[in-house]
């Protein structure tokens, strides 16, 4: 087994950077560097040297397998964030026989093939990593913590629990059945689904929140859009112009709306044109207002538009310094904007309130094939114990799907796909 290292924090001049050395030859290493370790689960100032030369004199950290993040021998250099300091220790630790750099997320997979962690533990510290907003972190923080291992845990041992009843009474399908197990087999599997169901609902807002919701402004041109999307990024993220027809790509501007992940989109205006260039645009426009979780209708009257508003869909008037009636909303002047950002932020908080513990198509593929599977279950435990052996089998596909779910099987194909898009050092 190699011995892997990486710098932990960013790639950039910083007050402290950790560098962090994980395998077999992690302790020998640290000494060769270090004279001697602190003590193992401890910590202490040691000089940071390469053949005698001083690079720097840094905090270190001991551990000892399993007792750490990887569940190996593990040494954490803590230095001084200089770009000459972290160059000179990752050149020195990759002349060391058996010591090479780590792949993106190479330590938490060892952390996972020891067991330190499972397969939705992981996704859920990838997300922990990328959160940006207060909800992201929140419902990354409770899949790192288990809570959705936990529940599928739970389903598991039910299913299991199922199963068992009915192998006892096909193991006694010569004599006279003892109990009729079908009543207790069917409310383990209703209760077990009506839960995974439910869980697949939810697991389309947990992805938004994931991902961030997504708000498209639309308008015929010249409307404003691009300025209002300016105005609430505070920046100018799209091209303004008085020419109609100035935006043709989607612009993306990824906002923090009180800890909810919001991407407001500034599109082209919605018109007939003689314009190729144009017309593409305002094909786009069509494709991603749609596609998004809400629309801001920039516009006095939205029959204008070949677009309908949806049920929760916001239509507000453009240019409202313009207006005497002290409606719309202004990117040049801010009228309105607040309580458009108010209004945006409320229909996504109470979707909010819908999110589960499941956040990938991944997760809801694996439920969707424990709940068909249940189904059918179900549907043969009513035919009577003739047919146990056929819902046992159903039952067996949808345990394996749980597990699936959470890596407890069969994930070693994912798992680079899963790793590959890990930061370094992590
Ligand atoms: N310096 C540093 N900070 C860090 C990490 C790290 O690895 N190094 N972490 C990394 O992601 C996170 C903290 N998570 C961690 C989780 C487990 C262990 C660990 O060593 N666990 C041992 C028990 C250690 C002990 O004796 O206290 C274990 O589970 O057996 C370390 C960090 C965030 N901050
Ligand atoms: N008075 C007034 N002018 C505005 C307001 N918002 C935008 N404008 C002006 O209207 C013109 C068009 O603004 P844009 O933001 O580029 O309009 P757009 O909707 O993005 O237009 P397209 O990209 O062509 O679809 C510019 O000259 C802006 O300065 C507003 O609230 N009040
Ligand atoms: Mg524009």
């Amino acid at each position: 087994m190699d011995t892997i290292f990486a710098l932990a924090t960013a790639q950039d001049r910083a007050g402290v950077a950790v560098v962090r050395v994980s395998g077999p030859a992690a302790h020998s290493v640290g000494m060769q560097m270090c004279g001697t370790l602190p003590k193992v689960g401890s910590f202490a100032v040691r000089p940071v040297s390469s053949d005698g030369d001083l690079i720097d004199r840094g905090l270190v950290l001991t551990f000892a397998a399993p007792h750490s993040f990887t569940g190996e021998d593990v040494i954490e250099l803590h230095l001084h964030g200089s770009i000459a300091i972290i160059d000179r220790v990752l050149d020195t630790l990759s002349a060391f026989d058996g010591v090479r750099l780590a792949e993106p997320g190479e330590f938490t997979r060892r952390a996972l093939e020891n067991g330190k962690m499972d397969l939705a533990q992981v996704e859920g510290l990838a997300d922990l990593i990328d959160a940006e907003t207060e909800f992201q972190r929140a419902q990354a923080m409770q899949t790192v913590e288990g809570a959705l291992s936990k529940v599928v845990e739970d389903w598991r041992a039910r299913l299991i629990n199922a199963a068992s009843l009915l192998e006892v009474t096909i193991d006694f399908a010569d004599e006279d059945v003892p109990v009729d197990v079908a009543p207790e087999v069917s409310a383990l599997l209703e209760s077990v689904m009506s839960q995974a169901s439910d869980e697949i609902s939810r697991s389309y807002v947990s992805e938004r929140v994931r991902t961030g919701f997504e708000v498209a402004i639309v308008g015929l041109p010249n409307a404003g859009k691009s300025t209002l999307l300016n105005a609430l990024a505070g920046r100018d993220a799209a091209i303004t112009s008085e020419f109609a027809g100035t935006t043709r790509d989607v612009i993306e501007v990824r906002m923090d709306l009180d800890g909810l992940p919001v991407t407001f989109l500034d599109t082209a205006g919605l018109r007939e044109s003689d314009d190729q260039v144009e017309t593409i645009g305002i094909e786009r426009a069509i494709a991603r207002a749609k596609t998004a979780d809400l629309r801001v209708f920039l516009s006095e009257n939205v029959s204008d538009l070949p677009l309908d508003p949806l049920p929760q869909d916001i239509v507000v008037a453009p240019k409202a310094d313009l207006r005497t009636d002290g409606t719309g909303v202004s990117g040049v002047t801010g009228a309105g904007l607040n309580a458009l950002v108010q209004e945006v932020k409320a229909v996504f908080a109470d979707r909010a309130t819908h999110s589960g513990l499941t956040s990938r198509a991944r997760h809801r593929t694996s439920l969707q094939s424990a709940v068909t599977a249940m189904k059918d279950a179900s549907r043969l435990v009513n035919q009577g114990p003739e047919v146990y052996d056929l819902a046992a089998e159903e039952l067996r596909t949808a345990i394996r799907s749980l597990e699936f779910l959470v890596g407890r099987i069969d994930v070693e194909n994912l798992l680079d796909e899963i790793f590959s898009s890990f930061c370094l050092g992590k």
